[in-house]
């Protein structure tokens, strides 16, 4: 068996004291089990990839008290694989996308998500990390605990994560040198060759929350690559202009993103207040992910 039908395969394996359930969820390099010990149930990452999981762990063990990513409990050896034991969330962004009305959201959800998702990168950024892979499928809600059902947004998938500077601000290299150029959803410069920056998930982020509103993202990264990259550079040069129909309502967000650089400090307060200013009546800790007959819809 190879190494990958066998990470599928690890119903009923014990690690730390958690049995392995079902797989709830899978990725490039790692599926992700539902375990139980007792009364308590977590998700264990499980994948052969053992710097990208070491980097997440070490990510997911100082974000531990932000309360913007999964919790970290452990993470050890099984076999050959590496495994990472976390706080279980629940659905991501993108699944939530699928079973929403005409697959997208309705303006006050884009407006809370966008809201939460900005808080889980500025407490990433404070630590001086970049995500790097920020898109939909890597946001997610946590488990529903209020009788209203309230939730947050959190982050996760740190695999392509990088520290970007020691602490008195020098730059640093990631010896593992991914080609960011590839990712069809890098930001503009990125996709340019630049190393990714904070500013570079933040637009991401932007690309993100077009989908979810609805924009056919998907046929844009089609476009052949000059005109990709132009769409890209107009997006941060005149977003009034270019910035697809669904989120225009968001213009004042968007200009902000397009201003960003890689020297002045980001002000997260800023984009937040921006946000906040495309719909003011909207309560943007106010999440719920409602559960009508098995239907989860996010509102
Ligand atoms: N803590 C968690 N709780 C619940 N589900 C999770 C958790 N972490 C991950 N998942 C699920 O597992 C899926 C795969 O996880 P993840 O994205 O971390 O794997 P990956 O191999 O790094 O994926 P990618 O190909 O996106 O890099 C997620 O889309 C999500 O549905």
């Amino acid at each position: 068996m190879s190494h990958s039908d066998a990470l599928m395969n690890l119903h009923g394996s014990q690690i730390r004291g958690y049995q392995l359930l079902e797989p709830i969820g899978s990725g490039s390099y790692g599926v992700v089990y539902l375990a139980f010990s007792g009364p308590d149930s977590i998700a264990i990452k499980v994948s052969v990839r053992e710097e990208d999981l070491l980097m997440e762990a070490s990510v997911l063990q100082q974000l531990y008290y932000k309360n913007v990513s999964p919790k970290f409990f452990f993470n050890d050896k099984f076999g050959p694989f590496h495994t990472l034991g976390m706080e279980i969330l629940g659905p991501d962004i993108e699944s939530l996308r699928q079973k929403a009305d005409f697959k997208f959201f309705e303006r006050p959800t884009l407006i809370k998500f966008t809201y939460q998702a900005l808080t889980c990168l500025e407490a990433l950024h404070t630590l001086k990390i970049v995500h790097r892979d920020v898109k939909l499928s890597n946001f997610a809600v946590t488990k529903p605990t209020t009788p209203e059902n309230r939730v947050a947004v959190r982050i996760f998938d740190f695999g392509l994560s990088h520290v970007y500077a020691d602490a008195d601000g020098t730059l640093r290299d990631d010896p593992r040198n991914f080609d960011f150029k590839k990712m069809k959803y890098a930001a503009y410069e990125p996709s340019l060759g630049c190393d990714p920056m904070p500013k570079d998930d933040i637009c991401q982020l932007g690309y993100a929350v077009m989908y979810a509103a609805g924009f056919d993202f998907g046929k844009k990264l089609k476009c052949p690559d000059d005109e990709l990259s132009n769409w890209k550079r107009e997006l941060i040069r005149v977003p009034a202009e270019t910035l697809p129909l669904p989120v225009q309502f968001m213009l004042p967000f968007y200009e902000l993103v397009g201003d960003l650089d890689d020297i002045i400090p980001i002000q997260y307060d800023l984009l937040k207040q921006r946000v906040q200013e495309c719909m003011p009546e909207v309560d943007t800790s106010d999440l719920i992910l409602s559960d009508e007959d098995g239907r989860l819809t996010l509102i």
